[in-house]
């Protein structure tokens, strides 16, 4: 089919599944603590209330270098047999799932001109890619380890770009440890950000640079609300603003997460919105604030596996919101978190439930682990005006 996805909720027909094949270890250097600042600095509340946590520095961030952080054999194993059984969840939908090509080899790294780092599998297909309508755009990565994630994607891009698709890759940053904009780490509540707090300089130096991921971005229509939190995500947004005029309006709206939107608010279908928490709903833009709103259930700790001092948590508990939608009142749901559920059948939504049990160790719920690609009938529409 053509490719054609312009919101979250028009019915699915085709997606893109993650692969976690070979997903061995996260490799943490400066730009993988700056992306996880927020779980990896010990702020959060509710992580501290339930969860184990990472509390000293990362030594080996320091000086440039990096050090690898394993997982688990028996969760990359548990992960894969979740993500067979959403494809198969997904498939008896009627929906056609596209798998990426799969990490082969988990001691492949990836080298530029100003370092090198360990490569993960396209698992988070969500993050590094921005289906706008019939165009696929590749957004900037903003961690070493993925700079070229989009890569495994490459068949099935070519392939809606022979049925006539846009195919689009914006600029690739240098990434030296002097592009990022460290602001919103150094600026949050959890004090200075130590362990990142070592740049090294490099020859390629050439200041804050675009980095942005298309899970920034929440589909509307026409609209497009877009979470900034660095001058990193301002600058792409300046180049996305500029690349789409004339065909669809952005909304900026400035730290309302630290990268990506879909932990905080998703589309369930016009008028209705998933939102986190009230505070959230009030920092979203004006028209949206109109539209009717369903706040999840505050996460419980026993909807997640406890995990060791050493399992690297990447997501907040408020992971599992990140549902996705099969269309207008059919909603795919992690099993782990029934109160959930039990909210959207109340509102009458028919639920999907699928297992997925390490999402706060692979960093993605549901909703980042695929890529709509073709949702039937949805268009450009003005849904705020
Ligand atoms: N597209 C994604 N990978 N989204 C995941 C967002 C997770 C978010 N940072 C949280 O901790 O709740």
């Amino acid at each position: 089919m053509r490719l054609n996805s312009y919101d979250d909720w028009s019915p699915l027909r085709e997606v893109v599944l993650g692969s976690a094949a070979n997903y061995s270890a996260h490799e943490r250097e400066l730009s993988f603590d700056l992306f996880f600042y927020d779980q990896l600095s010990d702020k959060s509340f509710y992580d501290r209330m339930y969860y184990p946590r990472l509390s000293t520095p990362n030594p080996g961030t320091h000086g440039g270098k990096a050090t690898r952080s394993p997982i688990k054999q028996r969760y990359v194993e548990e992960l894969e047999e979740d993500v067979e059984g959403m494809a198969e969840a997904l498939t008896s939908l009627g929906v056609r799932v596209l798998r990426p090509l799969p990490l082969a080899d988990d001691s492949l790294r990836v080298e530029t001109l100003a370092w090198s780092a360990a490569v993960v599998p396209p698992l988070n297909v969500r993050d590094n890619t921005l289906v706008l309508g019939d165009e696929i755009i590749e957004t900037p990565p903003q961690v070493r380890s993925r700079y070229f994630e989009t890569q495994f994607l490459t068949r099935i891009f070519a392939d809606y770009h022979r049925e006539g698709a846009r195919w689009t890759v914006m600029p690739r940053p240098l990434m030296t440890d002097n592009s990022f904009d460290p602001s919103y780490a150094k600026g949050s509540p959890g004090g200075p950000a130590e362990f990142i707090d070592d740049p090294q300089p490099s020859p390629y130096d050439v200041g804050y640079e675009m980095m942005f991921d298309g899970a920034q971005c929440l589909r509307l229509g026409k609209d497009l609300l877009v979470n900034i939190s660095t001058a990193n995500h301002a600058a792409a947004c300046d180049w996305l603003e500029r690349h789409l005029d004339g065909r669809f309006r952005i909304h900026r709206v400035h730290g309302l997460a630290d990268n990506h939107i879909d932990s905080m608010v998703l589309a369930l279908r016009p008028g209705l919105l998933l939102v986190r928490t009230p505070q959230i709903a009030e920092a979203l833009p004006e028209p949206l604030r109109k539209w009717d709103m369903i706040f999840p259930p505050e996460p419980r700790g026993n909807n997640f596996p406890v995990y060791d001092d050493d399992d690297l948590i990447l997501t907040s508990p408020y992971i599992d919101l990140n549902v996705l939608s099969i269309d207008p009142t059919t909603v795919m749901v992690n099993e782990a978190c029934p109160e959930l559920a039990q909210v959207l059948e109340r509102r009458g939504f028919t639920v999907v439930p699928v297992r997925h049990r390490h999402r706060r160790l692979f960093g993605g719920g549901l909703h980042c682990f695929t890529l709509d690609t073709v949702r039937e009938g949805s268009a450009a529409e003005d849904y705020l005006g």
